[in-house]
């Protein structure tokens, strides 16, 4: 499947009656089985593209369509936020499995899923603890599982690791990527944080702000594994420190606003 960004605007009335362009001329698309990273400097409306992609907002211009998928079909998400929001009356594997209910799969096919992705995010052993019994990291393991048990059509991700230690943070990364490599879902990453860009993306896209407009999308040609290993460092920092280069302007610009 193909999701099509096409000439995606969105504007807000802001709190004293202003009207902000949130978002203008985005254009883009995200192959079948592509990683897409959009970074970009704080406000340059980032979760709002991402929120529209999903249909979980309108855009005010342009619209974002889905190829390939059979007529009539609605696309099947997942959603991943930084503040992974677990049921807590409900146990891990019961969180996995709500899209399931949801969609009304059976209760063997419940079962088979809850178990397969419980095991892909490392989580077996942990099917009857409470949300509050487990790390930040668990929790958005658990988060990560719930998403992929409905085997999206496409995984929207917002900053899933941005509230975690910095130690976790760099071995979720690794596990996404592990995971992502097994399942290859189209996928639309949003983050701040540029290494994590390059260590993911097969492309980013880096949005400038005020408003939100595509400043360029960069393709990040390297291996999908072992990105991180020494022979790969110079490309890895060249990349990172182009994209820092697009940014940092309006990183400024943005600190000084606040
Ligand atoms: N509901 C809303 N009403 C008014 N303005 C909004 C609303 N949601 C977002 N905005 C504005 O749209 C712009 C983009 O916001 P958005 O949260 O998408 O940016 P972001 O890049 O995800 O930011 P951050 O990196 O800080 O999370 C900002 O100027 C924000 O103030």
């Amino acid at each position: 499947m193909r999701i099509v960004v096409d000439n995606v605007e969105k504007r807000f009335i802001d709190a004293k009656k202003h009207e902000v362009t949130a978002l203008r001329n985005i254009n883009f698309a995200i192959e079948n089985q592509e990683f897409v990273v959009l970074v970009g400097p704080s406000g340059c409306g980032k979760s709002t593209l991402l929120n529209i992609v999903g249909g979980l907002m309108s855009p005010t211009g342009g619209e974002v369509y889905f190829e390939g998928l059979s007529s009539g079909k609605p696309p099947r998400l997942g959603i991943v936020f930084q503040e992974i929001a677990l049921f807590p009356w409900r146990t891990v594997y019961e969180n996995v499995i709500f899209g399931l209910e949801e969609q009304g799969a059976s209760k063997k096919e419940q079962q088979e899923k809850g178990k397969h992705y419980i095991e892909m995010v490392g989580l077996s052993g942990f099917e009857t603890a409470f949300p509050k019994q487990l790390s930040g990291g668990m929790r958005q393991r658990a988060g990560i599982a719930r998403a992929l048990a409905v085997e999206p059509d496409l995984l929207l991700m917002d900053e899933p690791f941005s509230a975690l230690d910095a130690q976790t943070r760099t071995l979720m990364q690794e596990e996404l990527l592990a995971i992502w490599n097994r399942t290859r879902l189209s996928t639309l990453y949003v983050t701040h944080n540029i290494q994590e860009a390059v260590y993911l993306a097969d492309r980013v896209i880096v949005l400038s702000r005020h408003p939100g407009q595509i400043k360029e999308i960069i393709k990040i040609d390297l291996p999908k594994t072992g990105r991180d290993q020494d022979e790969h460092r110079a490309a890895f920092e060249r990349y990172a420190d182009q994209i820092w280069q697009l940014i940092r302007h309006d990183a400024q610009e943005a600190l000084k606003e606040g």
